[in-house]
């Protein structure tokens, strides 16, 4: 693959561009003078980047919750009804968009006309183009990001960049492994330097537009160091395009401890990597994102698994908490269920935030060793590339050497396979062909080995798929019945 991972020629975007904003009829109206001057004229209070940059000043944690309808009006509403619950608000981008499927999500749109209601499982940016979304960014009185999990975001990032939006989520990795199948890992990088070269090209007219790695991955038994590892590459192919504010990002696994120290090891991975490469002018915040797996139905224990981790982010660190709701075993949640997700997290975020910093040894241990597996993997990937990080990555996928649980994509290599230890903590069942110190993997297997004892069964996949259905049977391991 003929990926470069410097930073794009001005006039190679340039070309590219005409060819992007001729994919959908709604992007000849992109225009980023006009773009750069409504940002500009954006009252601080609808920047994404000065939300996250007082957050870090006042160790705050901003609530966001996640959501999305077909239609302008309702959409509008939808997100002013929660914006009294929230620091900072989402559009959540319908599952045709995602895809490019500009012609169905019309048709989606044309139905929920007709139907009254919306049909679409997000809102589709696209079709309602620059007019519309900039009419739904003067609509809202808090910053706005863009959530999708799309592959090929060129256009979308040109219409809502221009439209005032002041954040956007996702990465050439992140938006690739959970959410395609057959889609190479070379072409979904270099569409996603685009994006970045189109931040780059904001920062440089002093518009600073945050950028945030999509970090729970396929939210299954994720190893921290594994989607830390994604976040900090997909954090450094962003700098090097011009991106300067950025938030990574990572998904509640459900032990605390470990949770709390995936959190902590993050932000200090960041840093070490970021000055690595030599960058030292960034504006680095996390996020944490409540369990993205299975969720019990029942709505009350929905909220347990909603306050733990609000506790978990809390205790973490995290700049910024993505809200889920207790309708999420069910589907696109009602207004007011996200509001009760929201109001379940601000709760429990107060009550730790009145808390002194939580140290114990386990943290620490789990600290240290979550870093001692994200240097192994990352000096693999940075050997890979021979001085180019985005070939370093491709190749990492095509060894195992970076290998997601679970993913659907087949650039990934599946050959990792996790499961909880036997106080719930994710931990390498079989390592696949990810590079790691002999005496980190027998610590894995020691802690798995413990499990298999207190349950009087040997270890196997049986305990893996017990685990991936465990929280929604209200529990976190997943023991034999
Ligand atoms: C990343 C996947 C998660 O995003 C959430 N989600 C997806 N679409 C919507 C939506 N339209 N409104 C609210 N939440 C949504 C839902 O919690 C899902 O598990």
């Amino acid at each position: 693959n003929d990926l470069s991972d410097t930073k794009l020629d001005y006039s190679v975007y340039v070309r590219e561009r005409d060819t992007v904003l001729v994919t959908w009829h709604t992007g000849r109206d992109v225009d980023f003078a006009r773009g750069v001057a409504r940002h500009r004229d954006m009252p601080d209070s609808k920047k994404f980047s000065v939300a996250l940059a007082k957050a870090e000043h006042d160790q705050r944690t901003l609530l966001q919750p996640r959501a999305g309808v077909a239609l302008l009006r309702e959409h509008t509403k939808l997100l002013n009804d929660l914006s009294p619950y929230c620091d900072v608000l989402p559009t959540t981008v319908d599952a045709y968009t995602r895809h490019n499927r500009y012609e169905e999500a019309q048709q989606g749109i044309d139905r929920s006309r007709a139907a009254g209601k919306s049909l679409l499982n997000g809102f589709p940016p696209v079709n309602h183009g620059v007019s519309g979304c900039e009419q739904l960014v003067d609509s809202v009185s808090k910053p706005i990001q863009v959530r999708h999990g799309t592959p090929d975001a060129r256009l979308m990032a040109e219409i809502t960049l221009a439209s005032g939006f002041s954040s956007f989520e996702g990465g050439g990795i992140s938006y690739n492994i959970p959410y395609s199948k057959n889609v190479p890992l070379s072409r979904s990088i270099r569409h996603w330097q685009y994006c970045d070269r189109l931040v780059g090209l904001y920062e440089a007219e002093g518009v600073s537009i945050n950028r945030e790695p999509f970090g729970p991955l396929t939210g299954t038994l994720v190893p921290p160091f594994i989607s830390h590892t994604v976040a900090l590459l997909e954090g450094l192919l962003a700098l090097r395009q011009g991106v300067r504010c950025i938030t990574l990002g990572y998904g509640q696994a459900g032990n605390l401890a470990q949770d709390v120290a995936a959190m902590r090891s993050l932000r200090r991975l960041a840093h070490h990597y970021f000055a690595l490469f030599g960058y030292g002018d960034y504006a680095l915040s996390t996020v944490f994102h409540q369990w993205m797996g299975g969720f019990p139905e029942n709505e009350a224990k929905a909220y347990s698994v909603i306050a733990l981790g609000a506790a978990a982010a809390k205790f973490g660190g995290a700049t910024k908490i993505i809200v889920k709701t207790p309708h999420e075993a069910s589907g696109v949640p009602t207004m007011e269920a996200n509001r009760a997700g929201l109001q379940a997290t601000e709760q429990m975020i107060n009550m730790v935030s009145d808390q002194g910093y939580l140290a114990t040894n386990e943290i620490d241990q789990e600290v240290a060793l979550i870093e001692r597996e994200v240097h192994s993997v990352m000096a693999r990937v940075i050997q890979l590339g021979q001085g180019n990080l985005a070939r370093g990555v491709v190749l990492a996928f095509e060894a195992g050497v970076v290998d997601i649980p679970f993913a659907p994509a087949t650039v990934n290599a599946g050959l990792m396979t996790p499961v909880r230890d036997n106080n719930g903590a994710i931990r390498i069942f079989d390592q696949g062909n990810i590079p790691l110190p002999d005496d980190v993997i027998a610590l894995h297997r020691d802690k798995v080995a413990e499990r298999a004892t207190a349950e009087g069964r040997s270890a196997s996949f049986s305990m893996v798929v017990d685990d991936v259905r465990a929280i929604s049977a209200s529990r976190l391991v997943g023991r034999p019945n």
